[in-house]
């Protein structure tokens, strides 16, 4: 629809892609933003990397483990809805504990609804959006009915709820939350009219991408027998065999259980998304091309993670492989590229990696679990985040005794 793309395959191409000074993520992304959020051009551009840097910082290793016990504490709250036994589509199990915590934990607790037709509708709204969300993020909304109704019903959920997360305050410990501190920065900037935006921008980004990836992860664990039951002995190893304790689960609790990270990273490396952008700002020479100023760089880490020169059997999926990174050091594989890289890599990366790895270890903690259907196929329409399943996959879960 007008605009020129350029995508990069090769070693060369690649290395223009992230390392050239003349391609721009913030000028690629602008207008997405826009038709997604409608977040204002120089809006975007001075809130930025004010709200980058802070993001990264909240959400990077260094402060990160205060969430540890909120994030454990509100997942257990979650489970506890789900009773002793069940059968439901593993995606929606994942989406029914992490709505909520992403909620309560990035804006304020108790912001997620607990009325039961109110949770609906949230999930139906949520969903459309994020579902409609990269056809919104290129063409007019007018031309987009249902997906513009949820995203007006989740904007207007943001402009009910800003007062309250603004003014709350945690009883646990002083710190304010994720998008409180957004709205210090949007407040300071005079921008505070497009805080219900930043707010649906925020909320999108967190989940879209941990939801599936949590989801795989647990599909992947429950469909290769020896890797579920390696995990399985480690975590009675470090909490016991009891499945009914509300466990605590630390730090160091984690550091005992390197393969759950792993399995949560080769789950990205295989579901990765299907392409990250840039765009060029002056004509940059790639091979015998010169791709001019103006076009939209494309990458994609899906297809740069099968390639067998930098993962060897890259259709497997071999957990550990990841024993050879430097997780210690907060280094991924060389060409992991799911979080993108550079000045503007995804700040929420640990936080995703968290949240997920203490998600799996409380459910397979406290449930038995098999998958009723063979592992889903990806589906290959979906080029902006990581790929979605395609077709059913049921879990079973039985509470532990
Ligand atoms: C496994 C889950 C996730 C994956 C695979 C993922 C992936 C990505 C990717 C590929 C980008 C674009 C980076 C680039 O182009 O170089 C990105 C950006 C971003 N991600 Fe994530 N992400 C995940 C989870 C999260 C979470 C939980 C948050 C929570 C706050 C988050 C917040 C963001 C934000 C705010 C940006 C935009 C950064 C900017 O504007 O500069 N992500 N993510």
């Amino acid at each position: 629809m007008g605009t020129r793309m350029t995508f990069v395959t090769e070693e060369e191409g690649i290395n223009v892609f992230l390392k050239s000074k003349e391609v721009n993520f913030e000028l690629a992304v602008q207008n997405p933003v826009y038709r997604t959020a409608s977040i204002p051009k120089n809006t975007f551009l001075t809130l930025h990397e004010k709200l980058y840097i802070m993001i990264k910082g909240k959400l990077g290793t260094f402060n990160l483990y205060q969430l540890t016990g909120q994030l454990t504490e509100e997942l257990h709250e979650q489970l506890e809805n789900l009773g002793t036994h069940g059968t439901m589509k593993l995606n929606n199990l994942v989406r029914h504990l992490l709505y909520p915590v992403t909620m309560n934990i990035f804006f304020k607790k108790g912001l997620f609804p607990t009325d039961k037709r109110k949770i609906k509708e949230f999930y139906q709204h949520f969903q459309a959006y994020d579902e409609g969300f990269e056809y919104g993020s290129q063409m007019p909304e007018c031309l987009l009915r249902n997906w513009s109704k949820s995203k007006k019903w989740l904007l207007a959920l943001f402009e009910k709820t800003i007062p309250d997360i603004k003014t709350y305050k945690s009883v646990k410990n002083n710190s304010t939350t994720l998008m409180q501190a957004m709205l210090d920065i949007i407040e300071t900037e005079r921008k505070e009219e497009e805080s219900p935006n930043y707010g649906l921008l925020i909320l999108w980004a967190s989940l879209s991408n941990a939801v599936p990836v949590a989801s795989w992860t647990l599909a992947f664990i429950l469909s290769h027998p020896t890797v579920h039951e390696t995990i399985l002995e480690g975590i009675s190893s470090v909490f016991g065999t009891a499945g009914k304790d509300k466990i605590k689960v630390s730090e160091d609790d984690l550091k005992k259980l390197p393969l759950i990270k792993w399995c949560i990273l080769e789950a990205i490396r295989l579901r990765a998304p299907g392409v990250i952008t840039r765009k060029v700002l002056k004509p940059v020479k790639i091979l015998n091309y010169t791709v001019p100023s103006g076009d939209l760089l494309m990458l994609s880490p899906f297809w740069l993670h099968r390639n067998p020169k930098y993962f060897p059997e890259p259709e497997l999926f071999k957990p550990e492989r990841w024993k050879k990174a430097n997780l210690e050091k907060h280094a991924f594989l060389d060409w992991f590229l799911a979080f993108g890289s550079g000045k503007y890599q995804c700040p929420g990366r640990w936080f995703a990696l968290l949240q997920i790895q203490i998600c799996i270890i409380l459910i397979l903690y406290k449930y038995d679990c098999r998958l009723l259907d063979p592992l889903p196929k990806q589906n290959p329409l979906h080029l902006v985040g990581v790929q979605q399943p395609e077709g059913q996959c049921r879990i079973e879960f039985k509470q532990r005794k």
